[in-house]
Protein backbone atom coordinates (compact mmCIF):
# COMPACT_ATOMS: atom_id res chain seq x y z
CA UNK A 1 0.00 0.00 0.00
CA UNK A 2 3.03 2.29 0.97
CA UNK A 3 4.97 1.22 -2.36
CA UNK A 4 1.69 1.74 -4.51
CA UNK A 5 1.41 5.56 -2.75
CA UNK A 6 4.76 6.29 -2.69
CA UNK A 7 4.81 5.23 -6.63
CA UNK A 8 1.58 7.41 -7.15
CA UNK A 9 3.66 10.70 -5.61
CA UNK A 10 6.66 9.86 -8.26
CA UNK A 11 4.00 9.84 -11.14
CA UNK A 12 2.85 13.02 -10.15
CA UNK A 13 5.89 14.80 -9.64
CA UNK A 14 7.29 13.60 -12.54
CA UNK A 15 3.76 14.40 -14.60
CA UNK A 16 4.06 17.88 -12.93
CA UNK A 17 7.74 18.64 -13.75
CA UNK A 18 6.85 17.85 -17.68
CA UNK A 19 3.93 19.97 -17.53
CA UNK A 20 6.33 22.55 -15.84
CA UNK A 21 8.92 22.09 -18.70
CA UNK A 22 6.38 22.66 -21.00
CA UNK A 23 4.41 25.55 -19.86
CA UNK A 24 4.80 28.38 -22.13
CA UNK A 25 2.82 31.39 -22.22
CA UNK A 26 2.09 32.97 -25.40
CA UNK A 27 0.65 36.35 -25.96
CA UNK A 28 -0.75 37.26 -29.51
CA UNK A 29 -1.53 40.99 -30.03
CA UNK A 30 -4.08 42.13 -32.51
CA UNK A 31 -5.56 38.59 -31.51
CA UNK A 32 -9.16 39.66 -32.90
CA UNK A 33 -7.86 40.97 -36.88
CA UNK A 34 -7.77 38.52 -39.48
CA UNK A 35 -4.69 36.93 -38.87
CA UNK A 36 -5.14 36.35 -35.23
CA UNK A 37 -7.89 34.69 -34.97
CA UNK A 38 -7.11 31.62 -36.50
CA UNK A 39 -3.69 31.96 -35.55
CA UNK A 40 -4.97 31.77 -31.81
CA UNK A 41 -6.96 28.67 -32.33
CA UNK A 42 -4.01 27.31 -33.91
CA UNK A 43 -2.35 28.06 -30.84
CA UNK A 44 -5.03 26.55 -28.71
CA UNK A 45 -4.62 23.32 -30.64
CA UNK A 46 -1.15 22.82 -29.70
CA UNK A 47 0.10 21.09 -26.55
CA UNK A 48 3.37 22.89 -26.13
CA UNK A 49 1.41 26.21 -25.10
CA UNK A 50 0.01 26.13 -21.33
CA UNK A 51 -1.48 29.64 -21.59
CA UNK A 52 -2.65 32.06 -24.53
CA UNK A 53 -3.24 35.74 -23.86
CA UNK A 54 -5.16 37.63 -26.61
CA UNK A 55 -4.92 41.43 -26.83
CA UNK A 56 -6.56 43.68 -29.13
CA UNK A 57 -8.02 47.13 -29.23
CA UNK A 58 -11.05 45.84 -29.53
CA UNK A 59 -12.73 42.15 -29.44
CA UNK A 60 -10.33 40.43 -27.78
CA UNK A 61 -12.32 38.96 -24.82
CA UNK A 62 -15.16 37.72 -27.70
CA UNK A 63 -12.64 35.73 -29.52
CA UNK A 64 -11.09 34.79 -26.07
CA UNK A 65 -13.99 33.30 -24.73
CA UNK A 66 -14.68 31.52 -28.42
CA UNK A 67 -11.51 29.41 -28.42
CA UNK A 68 -11.35 29.12 -24.60
CA UNK A 69 -14.40 26.00 -25.08
CA UNK A 70 -11.85 24.56 -27.48
CA UNK A 71 -11.06 21.17 -24.97
CA UNK A 72 -7.50 21.20 -24.90
CA UNK A 73 -5.52 21.80 -21.75
CA UNK A 74 -4.13 25.70 -22.01
CA UNK A 75 -5.87 28.77 -20.32
CA UNK A 76 -6.83 31.38 -22.38
CA UNK A 77 -7.68 35.16 -21.68
CA UNK A 78 -8.71 38.32 -23.42
CA UNK A 79 -7.71 42.05 -22.90
CA UNK A 80 -8.02 45.27 -23.70
CA UNK A 81 -6.95 48.57 -24.26
CA UNK A 82 -4.63 49.52 -21.78
CA UNK A 83 -4.45 45.66 -20.85
CA UNK A 84 -1.46 45.17 -22.75
CA UNK A 85 1.36 44.48 -20.00
CA UNK A 86 -0.88 42.52 -18.00
CA UNK A 87 -1.46 40.24 -21.02
CA UNK A 88 2.44 40.25 -22.13
CA UNK A 89 3.70 39.70 -18.34
CA UNK A 90 5.38 35.88 -18.07
CA UNK A 91 5.33 35.60 -21.87
CA UNK A 92 7.79 33.54 -23.49
CA UNK A 93 6.76 33.99 -27.09
CA UNK A 94 4.88 37.37 -28.53
CA UNK A 95 3.27 37.42 -32.01
CA UNK A 96 2.47 40.57 -33.28
CA UNK A 97 -0.08 40.32 -36.25
CA UNK A 98 -1.16 43.66 -35.10
CA UNK A 99 -1.85 46.55 -37.90
CA UNK A 100 -3.42 47.17 -41.02
CA UNK A 101 -3.46 45.37 -43.92
CA UNK A 102 -3.04 46.07 -47.73
CA UNK A 103 -5.48 47.38 -49.95
CA UNK A 104 -5.15 45.95 -53.89
CA UNK A 105 -2.46 48.96 -55.86
CA UNK A 106 -0.37 49.08 -52.04
CA UNK A 107 2.83 48.17 -51.90
CA UNK A 108 4.01 46.65 -47.99
CA UNK A 109 5.62 50.05 -47.85
CA UNK A 110 2.57 52.18 -48.30
CA UNK A 111 1.44 50.21 -44.54
CA UNK A 112 4.80 52.23 -43.12
CA UNK A 113 2.77 55.02 -41.99
CA UNK A 114 0.19 53.42 -40.20
CA UNK A 115 1.88 50.35 -38.68
CA UNK A 116 5.20 51.65 -37.79
CA UNK A 117 3.59 53.80 -34.68
CA UNK A 118 1.34 50.60 -33.88
CA UNK A 119 4.38 48.50 -33.63
CA UNK A 120 6.39 51.13 -32.18
CA UNK A 121 4.29 51.38 -29.07
CA UNK A 122 3.62 47.71 -28.41
CA UNK A 123 7.21 47.30 -28.83
CA UNK A 124 7.62 49.58 -25.49
CA UNK A 125 4.55 47.43 -24.00
CA UNK A 126 6.91 44.66 -24.84
CA UNK A 127 10.53 45.64 -23.63
CA UNK A 128 8.47 46.80 -20.63
CA UNK A 129 6.42 43.28 -19.82
CA UNK A 130 8.74 40.55 -21.24
CA UNK A 131 12.20 41.83 -22.13
CA UNK A 132 13.17 38.55 -22.69
CA UNK A 133 10.57 36.85 -24.47
CA UNK A 134 10.95 36.02 -27.85
CA UNK A 135 9.23 38.67 -30.39
CA UNK A 136 7.94 37.79 -34.05
CA UNK A 137 6.91 40.39 -36.22
CA UNK A 138 4.27 39.48 -38.43
CA UNK A 139 2.88 43.13 -39.19
CA UNK A 140 3.95 44.46 -42.19
CA UNK A 141 6.14 46.21 -43.49
CA UNK A 142 8.47 43.57 -41.99
CA UNK A 143 11.92 45.23 -43.26
CA UNK A 144 10.98 48.05 -41.36
CA UNK A 145 8.86 46.75 -37.96
CA UNK A 146 11.51 44.89 -37.04
CA UNK A 147 14.44 47.68 -36.75
CA UNK A 148 11.36 49.85 -35.11
CA UNK A 149 10.99 47.04 -32.48
CA UNK A 150 14.51 46.32 -32.13
CA UNK A 151 15.54 50.54 -32.03
CA UNK A 152 12.75 50.38 -29.22
CA UNK A 153 14.09 47.30 -27.39
CA UNK A 154 17.63 49.15 -27.50
CA UNK A 155 16.71 52.61 -26.28
CA UNK A 156 15.33 50.55 -23.46
CA UNK A 157 18.62 49.40 -22.38
CA UNK A 158 16.92 45.28 -23.18
CA UNK A 159 17.66 44.23 -26.77
CA UNK A 160 18.69 40.67 -27.24
CA UNK A 161 19.10 39.87 -31.10
CA UNK A 162 18.66 36.80 -30.59
CA UNK A 163 15.04 37.43 -29.38
CA UNK A 164 13.57 39.15 -32.52
CA UNK A 165 12.21 37.67 -35.06
CA UNK A 166 10.06 39.15 -38.89
CA UNK A 167 8.38 36.08 -39.43
CA UNK A 168 9.16 35.64 -43.62
CA UNK A 169 7.78 31.88 -43.23
CA UNK A 170 5.04 32.29 -45.46
CA UNK A 171 7.47 32.86 -48.20
CA UNK A 172 8.76 29.44 -47.35
CA UNK A 173 5.45 27.91 -47.42
CA UNK A 174 4.56 29.65 -51.28
CA UNK A 175 7.93 28.84 -52.62
CA UNK A 176 6.92 25.02 -51.40
CA UNK A 177 3.67 25.00 -52.67
CA UNK A 178 3.90 26.96 -55.93
CA UNK A 179 6.82 24.34 -57.00
CA UNK A 180 4.99 21.71 -56.01
CA UNK A 181 1.92 22.86 -58.14
CA UNK A 182 4.69 22.86 -61.32
CA UNK A 183 6.26 19.96 -60.50
CA UNK A 184 3.39 18.17 -59.61
CA UNK A 185 4.78 16.75 -56.35
CA UNK A 186 3.85 16.67 -52.64
CA UNK A 187 4.71 20.16 -51.26
CA UNK A 188 5.52 18.17 -47.85
CA UNK A 189 8.71 17.00 -50.25
CA UNK A 190 9.56 20.46 -51.30
CA UNK A 191 11.98 22.53 -49.39
CA UNK A 192 12.96 25.76 -50.99
CA UNK A 193 15.76 27.97 -49.49
CA UNK A 194 14.66 31.68 -49.20
CA UNK A 195 16.50 34.51 -48.18
CA UNK A 196 16.30 38.45 -48.01
CA UNK A 197 13.02 40.04 -46.08
CA UNK A 198 9.81 40.25 -46.96
CA UNK A 199 8.12 42.50 -49.86
CA UNK A 200 8.49 42.04 -53.39
CA UNK A 201 12.26 41.69 -55.03
CA UNK A 202 13.44 41.29 -51.43
CA UNK A 203 12.13 38.19 -51.04
CA UNK A 204 14.26 35.92 -52.77
CA UNK A 205 13.97 32.12 -53.49
CA UNK A 206 17.32 30.07 -54.41
CA UNK A 207 15.38 27.14 -56.03
CA UNK A 208 19.12 26.47 -57.39
CA UNK A 209 19.81 24.67 -54.30
CA UNK A 210 16.96 22.18 -54.09
CA UNK A 211 18.42 20.96 -57.46
CA UNK A 212 15.30 22.45 -59.94
CA UNK A 213 16.25 22.46 -63.28
CA UNK A 214 13.29 25.33 -63.81
CA UNK A 215 14.64 27.59 -66.65
CA UNK A 216 13.84 31.00 -68.59
CA UNK A 217 10.30 31.91 -68.91
CA UNK A 218 9.53 29.38 -66.30
CA UNK A 219 11.74 30.72 -63.83
CA UNK A 220 11.14 34.30 -64.10
CA UNK A 221 7.73 33.88 -63.64
CA UNK A 222 8.05 30.92 -60.81
CA UNK A 223 10.23 33.81 -59.00
CA UNK A 224 7.56 36.59 -59.84
CA UNK A 225 5.38 34.35 -58.09
CA UNK A 226 7.28 34.11 -54.90
CA UNK A 227 8.09 37.50 -55.03
CA UNK A 228 4.40 38.67 -55.20
CA UNK A 229 2.52 36.05 -53.60
CA UNK A 230 1.24 38.02 -51.35
CA UNK A 231 -0.11 40.40 -54.23
CA UNK A 232 -2.55 37.46 -55.86
CA UNK A 233 -4.27 37.25 -52.22
CA UNK A 234 -4.60 40.92 -51.68
CA UNK A 235 -6.56 41.72 -55.46
CA UNK A 236 -8.40 38.14 -54.83
CA UNK A 237 -9.70 39.56 -51.83
CA UNK A 238 -10.81 42.55 -53.69
CA UNK A 239 -10.18 45.39 -50.67
CA UNK A 240 -11.15 42.98 -47.70
CA UNK A 241 -7.31 42.41 -46.47
CA UNK A 242 -4.51 40.27 -47.46
CA UNK A 243 -3.40 36.49 -46.67
CA UNK A 244 -4.76 35.78 -42.92
CA UNK A 245 -5.13 31.63 -42.78
CA UNK A 246 -2.30 31.01 -44.76
CA UNK A 247 -0.23 33.68 -42.63
CA UNK A 248 -1.82 32.36 -39.48
CA UNK A 249 -0.71 28.57 -40.36
CA UNK A 250 2.70 30.04 -40.84
CA UNK A 251 3.08 31.93 -37.82
CA UNK A 252 1.95 28.99 -35.99
CA UNK A 253 4.21 26.90 -37.28
CA UNK A 254 7.22 29.28 -36.70
CA UNK A 255 5.77 29.53 -33.12
CA UNK A 256 5.94 25.75 -32.94
CA UNK A 257 9.45 25.31 -33.69
CA UNK A 258 10.91 27.58 -31.24
CA UNK A 259 9.00 25.97 -28.71
CA UNK A 260 10.26 22.96 -29.79
CA UNK A 261 13.82 24.10 -29.82
CA UNK A 262 12.45 26.03 -26.06
CA UNK A 263 11.70 22.40 -24.85
CA UNK A 264 15.12 21.24 -25.81
CA UNK A 265 14.58 19.84 -29.22
CA UNK A 266 17.94 19.85 -31.76
CA UNK A 267 18.19 20.93 -35.04
CA UNK A 268 14.85 23.39 -35.33
CA UNK A 269 15.55 25.37 -38.21
CA UNK A 270 13.57 27.88 -39.60
CA UNK A 271 14.23 31.02 -42.22
CA UNK A 272 13.68 34.37 -40.57
CA UNK A 273 14.96 37.99 -40.55
CA UNK A 274 17.07 38.53 -38.16
CA UNK A 275 19.93 40.83 -36.97
CA UNK A 276 22.46 39.11 -39.27
CA UNK A 277 26.13 39.71 -40.31
CA UNK A 278 25.69 38.04 -43.53
CA UNK A 279 25.52 41.37 -44.91
CA UNK A 280 26.56 43.63 -42.71
CA UNK A 281 29.97 44.47 -43.44
CA UNK A 282 29.81 44.03 -46.94
CA UNK A 283 26.65 46.02 -48.46
CA UNK A 284 25.64 47.66 -44.34
CA UNK A 285 22.44 45.83 -43.99
CA UNK A 286 22.12 44.73 -41.05
CA UNK A 287 19.05 42.86 -40.91
CA UNK A 288 18.41 39.65 -43.48
CA UNK A 289 16.40 36.44 -43.95
CA UNK A 290 17.75 33.43 -44.18
CA UNK A 291 18.14 29.80 -42.36
CA UNK A 292 18.04 30.12 -38.66
CA UNK A 293 18.48 27.26 -36.31
CA UNK A 294 16.84 27.96 -33.13
CA UNK A 295 17.79 27.22 -30.22
CA UNK A 296 16.58 27.85 -26.02
CA UNK A 297 17.88 31.28 -26.16
CA UNK A 298 16.20 32.01 -29.86
CA UNK A 299 18.51 32.28 -32.34
CA UNK A 300 21.40 29.50 -32.51
CA UNK A 301 23.06 29.51 -35.59
CA UNK A 302 22.40 31.98 -38.74
CA UNK A 303 22.56 30.07 -41.71
CA UNK A 304 25.04 30.89 -44.46
CA UNK A 305 23.48 32.23 -48.01
CA UNK A 306 25.56 29.55 -49.50
CA UNK A 307 26.09 28.69 -53.49
CA UNK A 308 24.19 31.00 -55.77
CA UNK A 309 23.72 30.91 -59.64
CA UNK A 310 24.55 34.00 -61.56
CA UNK A 311 20.63 34.68 -62.04
CA UNK A 312 20.06 34.58 -58.24
CA UNK A 313 23.11 36.90 -57.47
CA UNK A 314 21.32 39.85 -59.79
CA UNK A 315 18.14 39.08 -57.19
CA UNK A 316 20.45 39.14 -54.44
CA UNK A 317 21.97 42.43 -55.27
CA UNK A 318 18.69 44.15 -56.09
CA UNK A 319 17.09 42.94 -52.87
CA UNK A 320 20.16 44.29 -50.82
CA UNK A 321 19.96 47.31 -52.50
CA UNK A 322 15.85 47.86 -51.04
CA UNK A 323 16.69 45.97 -48.07
CA UNK A 324 19.07 48.97 -46.97
CA UNK A 325 16.53 51.40 -47.26
CA UNK A 326 13.62 49.79 -45.65
CA UNK A 327 16.13 48.97 -42.78
CA UNK A 328 17.02 52.82 -41.90
CA UNK A 329 13.98 53.89 -42.42
CA UNK A 330 12.56 51.93 -39.65
CA UNK A 331 15.61 53.01 -37.48
CA UNK A 332 15.47 56.65 -38.47
CA UNK A 333 11.31 56.31 -37.78
CA UNK A 334 12.75 55.93 -33.87
CA UNK A 335 14.97 58.30 -33.86
CA UNK A 336 12.86 61.00 -34.86
CA UNK A 337 9.65 59.73 -32.96
CA UNK A 338 10.73 58.14 -30.44
N1 LIG B 1 4.61 38.71 -42.24
C1 LIG B 1 3.75 38.23 -43.12
O1 LIG B 1 4.08 37.31 -43.86
C2 LIG B 1 2.36 38.78 -43.19
C3 LIG B 1 1.36 38.06 -43.86
C4 LIG B 1 0.07 38.57 -43.90
C5 LIG B 1 -0.22 39.80 -43.29
N2 LIG B 1 0.77 40.49 -42.65
C6 LIG B 1 0.51 41.75 -41.98
O2 LIG B 1 -0.13 41.50 -40.73
C7 LIG B 1 -0.87 42.66 -40.32
C8 LIG B 1 -2.28 42.27 -39.85
O3 LIG B 1 -3.03 41.75 -40.89
P1 LIG B 1 -4.56 41.29 -40.65
O4 LIG B 1 -5.06 40.78 -41.93
O5 LIG B 1 -4.65 40.43 -39.45
O6 LIG B 1 -5.22 42.71 -40.33
P2 LIG B 1 -6.62 43.00 -39.56
O7 LIG B 1 -6.95 44.42 -39.81
O8 LIG B 1 -7.62 41.96 -39.91
O9 LIG B 1 -6.22 42.79 -38.02
C9 LIG B 1 -5.36 43.63 -37.36
C10 LIG B 1 -5.77 43.67 -35.91
O10 LIG B 1 -4.84 44.51 -35.22
C11 LIG B 1 -5.57 45.23 -34.24
N3 LIG B 1 -4.82 46.41 -33.83
C12 LIG B 1 -4.63 47.58 -34.47
N4 LIG B 1 -3.89 48.41 -33.74
C13 LIG B 1 -3.60 47.75 -32.58
C14 LIG B 1 -2.88 48.09 -31.42
N5 LIG B 1 -2.30 49.27 -31.28
N6 LIG B 1 -2.80 47.17 -30.44
C15 LIG B 1 -3.39 45.95 -30.57
N7 LIG B 1 -4.08 45.58 -31.66
C16 LIG B 1 -4.19 46.48 -32.65
C17 LIG B 1 -6.89 45.56 -34.92
O11 LIG B 1 -7.88 45.90 -33.97
C18 LIG B 1 -7.16 44.26 -35.67
O12 LIG B 1 -7.94 43.38 -34.90
C19 LIG B 1 -0.87 43.60 -41.53
O13 LIG B 1 0.09 44.60 -41.34
C20 LIG B 1 -0.46 42.68 -42.68
O14 LIG B 1 0.17 43.38 -43.73
C21 LIG B 1 2.04 39.99 -42.59
O1 LIG C 1 0.88 40.78 -49.04
C1 LIG C 1 0.66 41.31 -47.96
O2 LIG C 1 0.49 42.52 -47.83
C2 LIG C 1 0.53 40.45 -46.73
C3 LIG C 1 1.69 39.54 -46.51
O3 LIG C 1 2.89 40.22 -46.37
C4 LIG C 1 1.80 38.43 -47.52
O4 LIG C 1 2.90 38.12 -47.95
O5 LIG C 1 0.76 37.82 -47.84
Amino acid sequence: MFAARQAVGLFQRRAFSSTAANASKVAILGAAGGIGQPLSLLLKLNPRVSELALYDIVGAPGVAADISHVNTKSTVKGYGKGEAKEALKGSEIVLIPAGVPRKPGMTRDDLFNTNASIVRDLAKECAEACPDASILIIANPVNSTVPITAEVFKSKGVYNPKKLFGVTTLDVVRASRFISELKKTDPANESIVVVGGHSGATIVPLLSQSGSELKGEQLDEYVKRVQFGGDEVVKAKDGKGSATLSMAMAGARFAESLLKAAQGQKGVIEPTFVDSPLYKESHGVTYFASNVELGPNGVEKIHPVGDVTEYEQKLLDVCLKDLKGNIEKGEKFVKENP
